[in-house]
């Protein structure tokens, strides 16, 4: 699996909640019969290696950091294990066909995704495939209520995956569907239970390329439910009444322990979707986007994007994790297809608006 036009070992960044059914996946991964070679990376809190216990088959192809705390700062020992990692042979190819990287159920994925931004030697030889969460269908609204990380970890996958189904109604899925939605525009979503997602479509998905997510599921993109621009499909449901996330509330940022369930509840991170159909001035575009995440890049947990420069045959393709930007041109538009410019941007206290006119002011 190792990626194919990079030769570099993809990456997989593993978050949930606790309890959502992490070790239940990574048991899959290390356990079924795929025929390929995967390294898990695991985050122990100090000195009890709990988690590393309770995943089976651990010793061979199963790496501790346990370094300080995962959510602090760009990860020191989640470098020096992965450049060990990338030392191992196999005769003719990498040792590991994917490296998955668990985070603890608190931590923010943030800093463990700039790892493999920010390293030279971690960057030449890994890349970074996805962010995955893992939601549990029962807890996840009282967690998306009360906890901040929670809501984090869904904003910032690139896909998640909705286990624990078994436990939860139709009607309740499609609430908590709408609500991730909300949340996270960009992420496909799929229903599990004991995280039995079939591996490769989760592992070496590209899920850092926008491009490949719309041409896979184009409703992706689609603005959340009662957002300008929705457009009602297969996947957002209509009987979810009860769970209509307003979005014009004044908004709670503190995020008291609120109950459960029943109070209106407008959530302060939301992804916004962009879009424009005439070419921009990638000097302009540039010049915005860096003075954007220059000044808002705290808020700002994920943006990516595709844009059509004037000018250019090829596509401008940009990601950022916080302030770390990156960007390149890459393949040529093809002769009929569409040229036009998307972007996503998923973060707190976003100005829907300001953004709007920003990257519409971009254009050539
Ligand atoms: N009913 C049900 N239980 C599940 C499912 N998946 C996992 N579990 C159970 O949920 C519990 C938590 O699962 P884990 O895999 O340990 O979750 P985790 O995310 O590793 O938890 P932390 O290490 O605390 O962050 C375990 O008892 C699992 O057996 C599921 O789809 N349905």
């Amino acid at each position: 699996m190792t990626d194919t036009a990079s030769g570099k070992t993809p990456v997989t960044v593993l978050t949930g909640y606790l309890g959502a059914g992490k070790t239940t996946l990574l048991n899959r991964i290390l356990t079924e019969d795929h025929g390929k070679r995967y390294a898990v990376i695991v985050n122990e809190f100090g000195e009890i290696g709990i988690d590393n216990d309770l995943v089976v088959g651990a010793d061979e192809d199963v790496f501790e950091m346990n370094n300080g705390c995962v959510c602090c700062t760009v990860r020191g020992d989640l470098i020096r294990v992965v450049n060990g990692l990338m030392k191992r042979q196999r005769p003719g190819k990498p040792a590991f066909d994917a490296i998955i990287v668990e985070t603890t159920g608190l931590a923010d994925p943030g800093p463990v995704a700039q790892t493999f931004f920010v390293d030279d030697e971690v960057k030449a030889k890994t890349v970074l495939d996805s962010v995955t969460a893992l939601v549990d269908a029962k807890h996840v609204m009282a967690r998306l209520d009360d906890s901040k990380e929670a809501r984090e970890q869904v904003a910032f996958a690139d896909q998640i995956i909705l286990n624990k189904t078994d436990l939860v109604t139709e009607d309740e899925l499609v609430a908590v569907e709408t609500r991730l939605r909300g949340l996270n525009p960009l992420a496909p979503i799929t229903r599990a239970q004991r995280a039995d997602v079939p591996l490769d479509q989760i592992l070496g998905v590209h899920g850092f390329d926008l491009e490949r997510i719309t041409e896979v599921r184009p409703d992706f993109v689609n603005p959340p439910h009662g957002a300008d621009g929705h457009v009602h499909d297969d996947h957002c449901g209509h009987d979810h009444h009860d769970h209509d996330h307003g979005h014009d509330h004044a908004h709670d940022h503190e995020h008291h322990h609120h109950g459960a369930r029943g109070h209106a509840h407008e959530d302060d991170i939301k992804g916004i979707a962009l879009s424009l159909d005439r070419p921009m001035d990638g000097q302009k575009f540039t010049h915005w986007l860096d003075k954007l995440l220059g000044e808002q890049g705290q808020n700002i947990l994920r943006a990516k994007g595709i844009i059509d420069v004037q000018g250019e045959d090829r596509r401008l393709v940009f990601q950022a994790v916080h302030m770390i930007l990156e960007g390149d041109l890459q393949k040529p538009w093809g002769d009929k297809e569409r040229r036009w410019s998307r972007a996503v941007f998923i973060g707190r206290d976003l100005d829907e608006a300001a953004l709007k006119a920003g990257f519409e002011a971009c254009a050539a």
